[in-house]
């Protein structure tokens, strides 16, 4: 996270705040591996003496521009954690993360919103209680972690507090999304989950996070197609997702590193060796789309590295 210098007594003129999207799980980090992408959610916020909330855009139409917009309550969040009232400002939101996609747009809105509220009343929380909060508000740390600190994050939420590693991604390694046209709120999402697993399936699933985070966090791409499979969330979800069982056995074969549901979907988010072209992947993923019924969108994005990012804009 990149933060600008602060006056003494939090902020008086406009700053900016900036967080990005997020793919979460990764196949078996079930809430605890994520990843950041550069797509960002952007919050203009201008202290005065009384409070505005302006959602801008196509893409936040359906959200509320007053006080129970998900960003100024996520302000709020930062104002009691820090036990201070919330100093008054004009928000003004903007998103590039598309809503309810599986991209985290809820987290970048979360971690935004806790920042902008932090800037606001002088910075009294740190980068850990930032991050505590959001992971509390949002029941799992998984997006928020790596919306707030960019690149590769693994982290963990107990009642203890929230603990995280963040990772630089291995050299080569790209990302391709497959965004479909259609909403899927992550509530829906886990709803469809059951309560319990065997020891069978626990074991499978710690297993193969914990091969994926190491094989992560040491390079070995070739690991990755057998670290991602998950038993844990994917195979109850599936009947959501139109042509995801399709992708998760055969992306490997149109030159995906591996494949996996991204966060509670309908995103699909495949891995690429970038200095492989991906034209055979995207005509796969158009292929699947199309064979399914879907319309949407298919992108090559690299990680995001610098998470959320404070800065005052020049004439302010
Ligand atoms: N920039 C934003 N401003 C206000 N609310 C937002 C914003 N981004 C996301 N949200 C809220 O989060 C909801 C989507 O959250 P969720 O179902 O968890 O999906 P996602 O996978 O996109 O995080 C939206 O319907 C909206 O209520
Ligand atoms: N671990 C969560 C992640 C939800 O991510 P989102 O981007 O869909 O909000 C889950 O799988 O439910």
């Amino acid at each position: 996270m990149t933060q600008a210098p602060l006056p003494q007594v939090g902020r008086t003129a406009t700053f900016t705040v900036r967080a990005p999207a997020s793919s979460a799980n990764l196949g078996p980090g079930f809430d605890s591996l994520g990843l950041s992408l550069p797509l960002y959610t952007t919050l203009r916020v201008t202290p005065q003496a009384s409070t505005e909330v302006v959602p801008l855009g196509h893409g936040l139409s359906s959200t509320p521009a007053n006080e129970s917009n998900y960003v100024y309550q996520a302000m709020l969040l930062a104002a009691r954690r820090a036990g201070r009232p919330l100093p008054p400002a004009r928000i003004e939101i903007e998103s590039e993360v598309p809503l309810a996609r599986g991209l985290g747009s809820s987290a970048a809105a979360l971690i935004a919103g806790i920042v902008a509220g932090n800037e606001l009343l002088g910075r009294p929380l740190d980068h850990a209680a930032v991050l505590d909060v959001a992971a509390r508000e949002e029941g799992h740390p998984d997006n928020v972690a790596p919306a707030l600190f960019g690149g590769i994050v693994v982290a963990t939420l107990d009642k203890l507090g929230t603990h995280y590693v963040r990772l630089d991604p291995p050299a080569h390694l790209g990302v391709t999304v497959l965004v479909p046209d259609f909403e899927l709120s992550t509530s829906k999402a886990r709803a469809v989950l059951p309560r319990e697993y065997s020891r069978a399936d626990a074991v499978h699933a710690l297993s193969h996070a914990a091969l994926l985070a190491a094989a992560l966090s040491v390079g070995r791409l070739d690991l990755l197609r057998h670290a991602m499979q998950d038993y844990i969330h994917q195979v109850w979800r599936a009947p959501l997702v139109p042509g995801l069982s399709d992708i998760l056995e055969s992306a490997h074969e149109h030159g995906a590193l591996g494949a996996a549901l991204s966060g509670a979907g309908p995103t699909v988010l495949c891995f690429h060796d970038t200095r492989s072209d991906t034209g055979r992947l995207h005509t796969y993923l158009h292929g699947v789309m199309t064979r399914s019924g879907l319309t949407g969108q298919v992108m090559d994005l690299p990680i995001d590295l610098a998470g959320t990012v404070v800065a005052c804009p020049v004439e302010a």
